[in-house]
Formats: structure tokens, sequence, C-alpha cells
């Protein structure tokens, strides 16, 4: 990330319940002004990493430091830099959207000068100004999220911690809210931490991810970095389609030097190169000389999809 510095570090960060591990050992470095993914299936310790990170549950070993500022000692200072949205954010149902968020701006002690102003700015930036003077209890989930996100915004915290945000959203929803995110970033510096289990959705729009499972991070980068980290090591498999397919190009690929295994499932082949090797330059030219086109071309094991199953394998878990 350049000369950026991290805003968010952990170190040997441990979290036990009795002889339940929630987090194990977390060391992490999260940038300013990045979009960091914590991406983990249920139960992978995510929400009490956050818990932690906000003060509002003590490690049993190592520590946190948000802006160099240990959340256990410093809780209220904590919370006056960082907005939070629970995954299941909370508003009152009889309350307009304006009116929840004048509340929780006094609530946050905004000079009433200024706290209309933003109000009117953070619904805007969020897509609802045209819904202001609705009842939150006529809001769809969705709305709501973003709405709990303009009530960050009012405050306007320096990192914004979303706890599994897209959940629940439908995928127009999905991708408002995901822009908005980004927006966030990119317009604002804002620094975002987003926990997930919905890899296609948050992948998208995070700078790096870390792999989190069983409470221990297992992997950490930018997408393309998990894929060679996964991958060392590893012999390549290409997914292929082609058009016309028939039998025999399957024993064309077998004799292909750097070829290990070839075998077919449902419309796709396998190929499986030895350790070390990558035999698509070849195979393309190979189909190109046949006259085959080729309908579809993946080296497996370089996408999240590919890396999450990866993990959860070793962890004894698909
Ligand atoms: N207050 C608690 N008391 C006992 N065990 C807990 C407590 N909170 C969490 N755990 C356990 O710690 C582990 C991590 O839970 P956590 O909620 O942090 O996971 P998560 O990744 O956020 O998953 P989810 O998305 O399901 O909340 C789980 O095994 C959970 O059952």
């Amino acid at each position: 990330m350049g000369t950026r510095s991290p805003i968010i570090i952990t170190e040997n960060l441990t979290k036990h319940y009795g002889s339940v591990v929630a987090v194990q050992d977390l060391n992490l470095k999260i940038y300013e002004g990045e979009i960091f993914g914590l991406l983990g299936p249920n139960g992978a310790g995510k929400t009490t990493t956050i818990l932690m990170l906000l003060g509002l549950t003590e490690p049993t070993a190592g520590r946190a430091l948000v802006a160099g500022l240990d959340p256990t000692r410093n809780a209220l200072a904590v919370k006056r830099l960082v907005g939070y949205l629970p995954d299941n954010v909370g508003f009152y149902d009889d309350l307009t959207a304006k009116e929840n968020l004048l509340y929780t701006g006094r609530l946050n002690q905004i000079p009433e000068t200024e706290l209309e102003h933003r109000v009117k700015a953070a619904l805007e930036q969020v897509g609802l100004a045209d819904h202001g003077d609705r009842k939150v209890r006529e809001f769809s989930r969705g709305m709501r999220q973003r709405l709990g996100i303009a009530d960050l915004i009012v405050k306007d915290p320096r990192i914004f911690i979303l706890d599994e945000p897209t959940l629940g959203i439908d995928p127009e929803g999905v991708r408002e809210l995901l822009a908005l995110i980004v927006r966030l970033s990119r317009e604002k510096g804002k620094t975002i931490l987003i926990s997930s289990h919905l890899l296609h959705q948050i992948q998208q729009i995070c700078d790096r991810v870390g792999i989190f499972v069983a409470g221990r991070l297992l992997a950490v980068g930018p997408l393309e970095s998990l894929g060679r980290q996964v991958m060392a090591g590893k012999p390549l498999e290409i997914e292929l389609q082609v058009e016309p397919f028939n039998h025999g190009l399957l024993e064309v690929f077998r004799s292909l030097e750097g070829v290990e295994q070839v075998e077919t499932q449902g419309p796709y082949i396998r190929l499986r190169c030895v350790k070390g090797q990558d035999v698509r330059p070849q195979l393309t030219w190979l189909l190109a000389e046949r006259k085959v086109s080729i309908l579809h071309l993946r080296a497996r094991g370089h996408d999240l999809d590919d890396i999450y199953l990866e993990y959860f394998q070793g962890e004894g878990r698909v």
C-alpha cells in the first residue's frame, strides 16, 4: 500500500470463550484509505474481531491498535474514530429516516447548527434524499443498510466497520451499496473494513482481503497474490470448453508435454499440468490449428472461490 500507514493493527490478538477459540493470534494491518475485506464462513471469528477493535469485548491475549489507541483502554476515543454498522442495524421504525439521523446526530453531540446540513448531505450521498420523510418501517433491508451508512456519514468517522452489510439485500440493492462503499473510500478517503461470508459480492470492491477460518487468518493480500499463495507448489488445473468437441481431442491433450491428467466433467475438459508447467499457450495453438474454438478457458485455483474452497478443505470443511 505504498507509503500509507496502518490505521488498524492487531498483534497476536486472541479471544477465547471458555474452551471455544474465537480468534487466535490475529496479526493484521489495515491501511488508511483502503477497503479491506475480512472474509470467512459463519463462526470464523469476524464479529469477535470487530468487537475487540471497538473495545466492546476484551482480548484474552494480544492487543489491537486503532489509530494508535488501544480500544480496551480508550473505548470512548476509539468510538469517536470508528463508525460501526452491525449486521442488524436498529432504527426507530416509527420515526422518519431524517428523524432517526437527527436523533443519533444529537446523541453524538453534533452541533445543531451543523446537524441539519449533515443529515441532508448524508441522505443524498446514500441515495435516500427522496425518502428522508418516510418512516423507516417502510424501508427495504437495502434501504435500511444505506440509512445505516448515512448514520455513520453524519458522524463522519475515519474508519467504517461494516459487519455483513450486504446480507439479505437484493442484487440491485447490493450493487448500490457496494458503489456507495467504494465512493466513501475513493472520494472521502475513508478506511473501510467489511466482514462478510459472501465472497462474490465483496471481493470485487476490496483492495485487500483476509481469509479468516476458525479464528485464524489463513491468507491476506490483494486477490491476485492470494492466488499465488495458494497455488505455490501446486499443479495448475485448466478448465476448458471447446466447439466442436470430439473425444480424439482428449488424446491429443494427453500427449501434450507437461500434461499429467485429462478428464471430462459436464461440458468441461479438465487438464492437470505437471507441477511448475503451464500448457495454456500450447493448448491455444493446438486448437487453432485444428480450427476448434475455445468457448471457455480458466486456470482453476486462481479466483477467490477456489482459494476459499482450498482453505476450507485444508481446515477439513467444505
Ligand atoms: N459471547 C460468546 N460466548 C461464547 N462463544 C461465543 C461468543 N461469541 C462468539 N462465540 C463463538 O466464537 C466463535 C466466533 O464467533 P463470531 O460471531 O465472532 O464469528 P463470525 O465469523 O462473526 O460468524 P457470524 O457471521 O456467524 O457471526 C463461534 O464459535 C461462536 O460460537
